[in-house]
């Protein structure tokens, strides 16, 4: 499920669930790097894999998120192999790439605690890649296969925006062109996943094969319970009516 609260109580409560992973996103939430931090050390003791997207593809804030702690990274809005290439580099130390070396400042290093973190820090790392616009359907194979992509996930609302089809990430095409994407994913080897809140696509998607997937999120399980609460108690009253925005 998507952690969206920048809260580490509720990263934490989330944590305990039963679902396996979680994504502490911030591409569209308010997750800054304090924040992070917070959510990453609340999880920690829990049997759960803790993804972090940033809000772009940036090689500054990926060695930040990294250098906090960050083991598998979702990058957004990756568009070609360049930029799938440019999100690996970014998240592996020279040769291999470019992150910049902070190890003896940093939690992923527990501060020089971690021996030979330098030489084993891309064992630990996990670079997932965005596709989620036409550009990148049609791109997709490439992304795929791009070195040191470890998986590919499938963005359906960025991707139905750019299709044309803006809040229609159920359309038909949307559901083909996602489909397609499994497809060519799987055929490149690449674990692939994908989002989808509604229960019958997220059911469809496992059945074409999705190797994980996001079902839910923190901001939206509390948005519809506390107005499923209000409207029991107050059936007179909706959404944003008995408080001012
Ligand atoms: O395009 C998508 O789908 C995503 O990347 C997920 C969205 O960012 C998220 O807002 C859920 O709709």
């Amino acid at each position: 499920m998507w952690v969206c609260s920048a809260s580490p109580l509720v990263a934490e409560i989330c944590a305990g669930s039963g679902l396996d992973w979680l994504l502490i996103d911030a591409e569209h939430s308010p997750n800054g790097l304090e924040a992070i931090l917070a959510q990453l050390q609340a999880v920690r003791s829990y049997p759960v894999t803790a993804v972090v997207r940033p809000p772009v593809n940036d090689a500054v804030l990926i060695k930040q998120y990294l250098d906090l702690g960050v083991q598998s990274l979702l990058i957004p809005m990756v568009h070609t192999a360049d930029d799938a290439a440019a999100a690996v580099a970014a998240a592996h130390y020279p040769p291999l790439g470019i992150r910049g070396v902070g190890s003896a400042l940093a939690r992923s290093a527990r501060w020089n605690r971690i021996p030979d973190y330098l030489a084993r820090a891309s064992e630990t790392i996990t670079v997932m890649v965005q596709i989620e616009s036409r550009e990148a359907v049609e791109n997709a194979a490439a992304i795929a296969g791009t070195d040191g992509v470890d998986a590919v996930f499938i963005g359906p609302s960025d991707l139905a925006a750019s299709m044309g089809l803006l809040g229609q990430q159920e359309h038909p095409d949307v559901v083909a062109a996602v489909e397609h994407c499994i497809t060519v994913a799987k055929a490149a080897g690449k674990p692939v996943g994908v989002n989808a809140f509604a229960e019958a696509t997220a059911r469809r998607y496992l059945e074409a094969g999705v190797d994980f997937i996001l079902v839910g999120a923190d901001v939206a399980l509390l948005a519809r319970g506390s107005e499923a609460l209000a409207a029991k108690y107050i059936p007179e009253a909706g959404p944003g009516t008995t408080a001012s925005y």
